[in-house]
């Protein structure tokens, strides 16, 4: 299995501390690894980090072989289409002004150059594939649901076949029924696609599903464990009421 990414002893520091330090990891196509904690742990801005989006304290993060942080502008361009990002919120993804169909062609429209109407023609199998009916792209994103708005990103994300995705809390806003959808779509298109993910959540059932293996991070350290291992290690928390829970989850920050 061919290694996608390698992040080496990265850390990263705020002006009031440490956020992280030394988090390392590889990741192979087709692999999900997990970010979990507590809010404020530090899971989105890792994910940042590893995306070039936010500055390095000190570390390297090697996309395909290729020091991300050292890249020329054109090379820097061609890997954006190849390490995609979805957020927790999808309604402030897209431009409220705009007609949906031109946020989820506009990726292939820029790497591309083509117009929207070619580009919509062959996208249709993949806004097929999503369950979207290709009408939807008429309207405004206010006027969708947060799952169908979630369905179209997944179109516009994987317009570029990406080789990396970082879902960050991608259906923490939708309920349960869609959140069930939206998760199966995602690993439907990652074993389609062999992308290597990294799913960010603070929901351990969710890293259950998704992941192969999970990061836990707390006091700055981000420990990778197997599935297997997270399960057994998660399930005195899975027991616990919110009380409980609040208290466990002090602990894993204090
Ligand atoms: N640009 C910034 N400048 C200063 N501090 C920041 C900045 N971005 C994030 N932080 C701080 O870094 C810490 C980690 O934030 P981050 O959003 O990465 O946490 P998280 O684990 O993703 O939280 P959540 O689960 O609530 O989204 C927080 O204390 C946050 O306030």
């Amino acid at each position: 299995m061919s290694s996608v990414l390698q992040v080496t002893n990265l850390s990263k520091t705020f002006g009031h501390g440490d956020i992280f330090r030394d988090v390392s990891f590889t990741l192979n196509a087709g692999e999900t690894i997990g970010l979990f904690g507590p809010s404020g742990c530090g899971k989105s801005t890792l994910g940042r980090c590893i995306l070039g989006l936010e500055k390095l304290t000190k570390g390297s993060v090697l996309f395909e072989g290729k020091d991300i942080f050292r890249l020329d502008r054109k090379e820097r361009s061609c890997l954006q289409a190849k390490m995609q990002m979805v957020f927790q919120h999808p309604e402030v993804s897209f431009d409220p002004r705009r007609r949906l169909i031109y946020s989820v062609t506009e990726p292939l429209v820029y790497h591309e150059k083509g117009e929207s109407e070619d580009v919509l023609h062959s996208l249709l199998p993949l806004i097929h594939a999503v369950g979207l009916h290709p009408g939807i792209l008429d309207k405004y994103p206010g006027q969708l649901s947060g799952g169908e708005l979630q369905r179209a990103m997944m179109v516009r994300i994987y317009s570029l076949s990406p080789h990396l995705l970082i879902a960050d809390e991608p259906t923490s806003m939708l309920d349960m029924s869609v959140q069930a959808q939206i998760l199966n779509l995602m690993k439907e298109m990652q074993k389609k696609n062999s992308t290597a993910c990294i799913f960010i959540s603070h929901d351990p059932e969710v890293m259950q599903v998704m992941c192969d293996r999970i990061g836990v991070m707390s006091e700055g350290k981000c420990e990778i464990m197997n599935k297997n291992y997270f399960s057994e290690w998660i399930q005195p928390l899975l027991v616990m009421d919110t009380m409980e829970k609040d208290h466990y989850e002090c602990l894993l920050t204090s």
